[in-house]
This record gives C-alpha cells, structure tokens and sequence, in this order.
C-alpha cells in the first residue's frame, strides 16, 4: 500500500486550537483534521507546512517542534502517515480554499469534533497537553 507523508499544523492560541474541516468536495470531505497536507518529494517536512499554510491560507507561519507522535491510518487511497509541528501563524488568514470551517477550539470542544482516521490518536494526546504550548 503508498505511504502518504502528511503534515499537519498544531496551532495553538490562547489555549485554544485551530481545527479545520475538510471541504465536502475533498478526499475525507467533512472530517476535521490539522491544516497542512502532502510533503512534495525533495521537500523537508518544515517546507511543505509553509507552502500548504501559504497555499491554503494566505499565511506565513513559523515550524517550531515536532508533536511527540505521529498519527497512522490505512485507508482505502493508501496509508496515512500524519506528522504534527506546533506552528505560529506570523499574518491574519486572508483566505481559505480547503475547508469549509475554521474553528478555535478548547481541548473538550476538539475531543468531541469527528477528525480524519489518522488524526485520532494525535488530538487525543494533543488535548491531554491542555493546549499549552508557548511559541
Ligand atoms: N492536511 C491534512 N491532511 C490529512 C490529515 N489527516 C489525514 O488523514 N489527512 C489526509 C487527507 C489527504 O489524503 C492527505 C493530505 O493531502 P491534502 O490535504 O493535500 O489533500 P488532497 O489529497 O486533497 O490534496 P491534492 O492531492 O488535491 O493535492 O492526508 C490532517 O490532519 N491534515
């Protein structure tokens, strides 16, 4: 089965996440999921946060540290492996062309939303941090 390399952003304001919903029109349309999307061959995994983060929402955004886990699922199109970064977004989201919601959430607010496959295991771990992290 392909093996999908994926990052996805952990951004975090005010304790609060931004979760993002996955456009109804999309592969695993209508899940919630970490903005971000698939790593380019040749690209570091900190590039193609900031080119999805440009892409997607017209922001520029700074890669700090890896989350401490990897999400995985095998899904029908192949398998998904999830790679979190905790990101600052450094401007305002001036678009969004991929999801049909943004949504700053406290961690039982995001415990409670439907996220893709991979991303289960990760906001699980992800809100028992209680959304702390300082950039
Ligand atoms: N961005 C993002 N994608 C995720 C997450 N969890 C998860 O399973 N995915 C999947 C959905 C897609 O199959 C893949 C990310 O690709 P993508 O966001 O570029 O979406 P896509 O397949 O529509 O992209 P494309 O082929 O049209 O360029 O990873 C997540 O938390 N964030």
């Amino acid at each position: 089965m392909s093996k999908i390399q994926v990052v996805g952003a952990i951004i975090i304001k005010d304790h609060k996440l931004l979760a993002a919903q996955r456009a109804s029109n999309r592969v695993l349309g209508g899940y919630w999921e970490f903005p971000g999307g698939k790593i380019e061959p040749s690209e570091t995994p900190e590039a193609a946060m900031s080119r999805e983060l440009k892409e997607e929402f017209g922001a520029k955004a700074t890669v700090f540290e890896k989350f401490s886990i990897d999400g995985i699922a095998e899904l029908e199109f192949g398998e998904v492996i999830l790679h979190c970064y905790y990101v600052r977004l450094d401007s305002n989201i001036s678009k969004t062309i991929a999801h049909d919601e943004l949504r700053w959430v406290t961690p039982d607010e995001a415990l409670a939303l439907d996220w893709a496959p991979s991303d289960v295991a990760v906001i699980k771990a992800l809100a028992k941090t209680g959304f702390n992290y300082e950039y």
